[in-house]
């Protein structure tokens, strides 16, 4: 018998490389950096990407000494919260003169911060951390509800973590309804205060990331009434601790929700209030104000209060195609080095790389992390445009963005959730284990799909929008090919990807139609438009996603032509774009494409097996942030299966003493 050996004591370690995962790399025929500088967004900030980790993971401080998954709940929090406290000190200290952080020192001494990212960041923290919603949703409210007033006053002590906030919006009994939301702030132009009140239950705040211990301040969310009148939702910044005690402020009632399914490091809150006042000013004056005297001035959109929610959508896209990469590469290195079953009789196993049934696992996951990463540059430079616009009074934008933003969120998140599990089932038992990664990306996938607009939600506000602009022509670019004659005529497939992107907009443009048939055929029945929208909500959400695919795939399409590209990329992106494209399609079409199509889809299995596991090397993920013992560099699978086993605290002594002597030893000793 072999006897189990901790490899990574050995010097050995440092040099092994798997056979296959070599045999693999030894073949490749692209520039594997190109593809990271696409990622990164360019050569510069891949360098700054690289030394940004190598700085942190560096540090031992910020090094977990046993893994956080066998830590109790409330230590959990604790690891992690210190873990985010000393990297956002390390990033304010100057970095040291050594030549491997040269690029993050010019930065410093050109007077510019570490700006730590959500990539960097995740490096270290993966259970969601507690910090994470004062930098994506408390700083971003403030700039984008605030006034230049409240900007000035409040961002500095914001980024300098004086005050720590989060996003107070979700109520126990409403979150998707916001019109329904229950919490009040009255103003009493007395005391030129508001009072913040929770009047029932199901008005408390429920959800709120970093809010049960973390934050002393939140923008909350309330029902704004005003002379005697209720103006509807606005945001409040509101202090809920004392900022030296830390202890909650009279009249607030504030705590942690306890265990859920993934982000168990986060501390999600629950918040109620008890007439506590707060002054005028803290009202969020960007879009609507209320004067001393209690006038309520109106926003020029009900809708720009939402705002904040659209930038996490955006911010979103992103995170799904960096979740997406991280669960491919485990996968595909791991169906590299595994060999099972016999494909030929006779023969040694083969890798299960090989079988064209693991392909159709991997390969759409592959493809989509690029379609996900060029859908979030599009939707991300769209946001950036359409704010420029409303900060000088441009309104124009807006619907577009709202349809596009939800359009991708909800597509990016479930077919995240969707590939991550696949990708779990493709790496067998291993998959199943925490060790594996698996259940930490699929918690974060899932928890996407709900928070900041539940997905069935989001694909109903889209459809809204399509059946909106199919009817009276008025939606924008995004939807334009809905317009009278910009819709897309029925030429014969050609499998060219424009043709396919026609077919695309064909399949989304035929649901749109369906549904509306279906809308008017309810209302002939005599339902009100409100019944008949709930009774054609299958068919709407049909149309919302298919038109949700045709912007990703249109977006993807345009990306692999530009022309910055080397051909070997090119090609690689190409496939992979047509590839995603097909798959997409053959959850559309009728049997009559589909033969034509099938072929292609099985030939280009066979292309991406080629490159494949080099695709993935290029996402350049280090070890330490993809957190897989199935998915290293080296492919040393099976040893660092074996070697985080034998972390297990069960795994201490060869018997567990009490149990045995207690339980079990009576139980097998006792007689019926
Ligand atoms: C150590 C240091 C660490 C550093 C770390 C740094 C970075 C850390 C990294 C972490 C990585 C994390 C990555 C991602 C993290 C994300 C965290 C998220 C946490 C979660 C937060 C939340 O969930 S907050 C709560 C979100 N809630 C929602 O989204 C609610 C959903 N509901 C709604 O949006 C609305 O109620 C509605 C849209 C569903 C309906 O609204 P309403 O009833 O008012 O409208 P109508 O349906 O009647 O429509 C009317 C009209 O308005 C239009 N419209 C609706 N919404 C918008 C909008 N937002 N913009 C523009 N227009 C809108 C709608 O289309 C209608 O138009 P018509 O013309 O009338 O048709
Ligand atoms: C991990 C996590 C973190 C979160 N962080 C925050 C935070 O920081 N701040 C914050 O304010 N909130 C936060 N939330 C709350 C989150 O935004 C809400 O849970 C989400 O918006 C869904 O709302 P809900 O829970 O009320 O679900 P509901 O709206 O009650 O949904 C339940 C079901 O009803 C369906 N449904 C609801 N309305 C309709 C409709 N009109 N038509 C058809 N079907 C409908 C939904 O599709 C769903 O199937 C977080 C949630 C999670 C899971």
């Amino acid at each position: 018998m072999i006897k189990y050996k901790q490899f990574t004591d050995t010097m050995a370690a440092s040099f092994y490389e798997n056979p296959d995962l070599k045999r693999e790399r030894q073949s490749c025929n692209f520039d594997k950096d190109e593809i990271t500088n696409l990622i990164d967004g360019n050569v510069e900030k891949t360098k700054y990407r690289r030394e940004l980790v190598e700085y942190i993971l560096s540090d031992p401080s910020l090094k977990d000494p046993i893994p956080v998954e066998y830590l109790s709940h409330e230590e959990k929090y604790a690891a992690e919260l210190k873990k985010a406290c000393l990297l956002v000190q390390k990033m304010r200290e100057p970095v040291p003169k050594e030549a491997k952080f040269e690029t993050l020192r010019k930065r410093q001494e050109n007077g510019k911060p570490l700006d730590i990212g959500v990539g960097p960041s995740s490096v270290i923290l993966k259970e969601g951390n507690a910090l994470g919603l004062h930098f994506v949703m408390f700083i971003p409210a403030i700039i984008g509800q605030g006034s230049t007033e409240q900007q000035n006053k409040w961002l500095p002590r914001a980024l300098n973590l004086e005050i720590i906030g989060t996003y107070a919006q979700t109520e126990l009994g409403h979150g998707t309804f916001l019109r329904g939301l229950e919490t009040k702030a009255t103003y009493d132009p007395d005391t030129k205060e508001f009072i913040l009140e929770t009047p029932s239950l199901s008005a408390y705040k429920w959800w709120p990331g970093g809010l049960g211990k973390t934050s002393n301040y939140a923008v909350v969310m309330a029902q704004l009434y005003t002379k005697g009148k209720c103006e509807g939702i606005h945001p409040f910044l509101v202090q809920l601790r004392d900022e030296t005690t830390h202890e909650p402020l009279p009249g607030i009632f504030v705590g942690e929700i306890g265990p859920k399914l993934g982000l168990n490091s986060n501390d999600n809150g629950y918040l109620g209030f008890d007439r506590v006042r707060i002054p005028r000013d803290q009202l969020l004056m960007k879009h609507s104000q209320v004067l001393e005297d209690g006038t309520y001035v109106k926003p020029k959109s009900t809708k720009l209060g939402y705002a904040t929610m659209v930038y996490v959508r955006v911010f979103i896209v992103q995170d799904m195609a960096q979740v997406l990469r991280k669960a491919v590469t485990i996968a595909t290195r791991y169906s590299c080095v595994r060999h099972q079953s016999e494909l030929k009789p006779g023969e040694p196993e083969p890798q299960i790389l090989d079988y064209k049934a693991q392909q159709n696992k991997l390969f759409p996951a592959l493809a989509a992390s690029f379609a996900f990463h060029f859908a979030a540059e599009k939707v991300w430079n769209l946001y950036h445009l359409a704010t420029e616009n409303i900060g000088k009074g441009d309104l124009q934008m807006l619907p577009d963005l709202h349809g596009m933003s939800c359009a991708m969120k909800a597509l990016s998140t479930s077919e995240t959730a969707k590939f991550v599990e696949t990708l779990r089932q493709s790496c067998g038992g291993h998959g199943y284990m925490v060790s594996s990664g698996f259940p930490r990306l699929y918690g974060i996938a899932t928890a996407s799909e709900t928070y900041e607009g539940e997905n069935t939600v989001l694909w109903l506000q889209v459809a809204r929008y399509l059946i909106k602009t199919r009817m009276d022509g008025s939606g924008g670019q995004s939807v334009a090919y809905l317009i009278g004659s910009n819709l897309p005529d029925n030429k014969a497939v050609d499998l060219s990807l424009d043709g396919i992107i026609n077919l695309f907009q064909r399949v989304a443009a035929g649901y749109v139609d369906l549904a509306m048939k279906e809308l008017a055929e309810h209302g002939r029945q005599g339902m009100a438009p409100y019944d008949a929208w709930n009774h054609s909500a299958v068919q709407l959400i049909k149309a919302a996603q298919a038109h949700a695919r045709y912007l990703v795939a249109d977006c993807f399409v345009r990306s692999v032509k530009e022309d910055k590209l080397s051909g070997p990329v090119r090609s690689i992106l190409n496939e992979l774009c047509e590839f995603l494209l097909i798959y997409w399609l053959f959850a559309e079409l009728k049997t009559e494409h589909l033969s034509q199509l099938q072929a292609k889809y099985m030939e280009l299995l066979s292309i991406i097996r080629g490159y494949a596991v080099n695709v993935v090397d290029s996402f350049d993920i280090r070890d330490e942030a993809l957190g897989s013992v199935l998915g290293c560099w080296d492919g040393n699978a099976y040893q660092r299966l074996f070697d985080e086993a034998l972390k297990s605290p069960l795994n201490r002594n060869a018997v567990h003493r009490e149990s045995f002597e207690k339980y079990l030893k009576p139980l097998m000793k006792s007689k019926l």
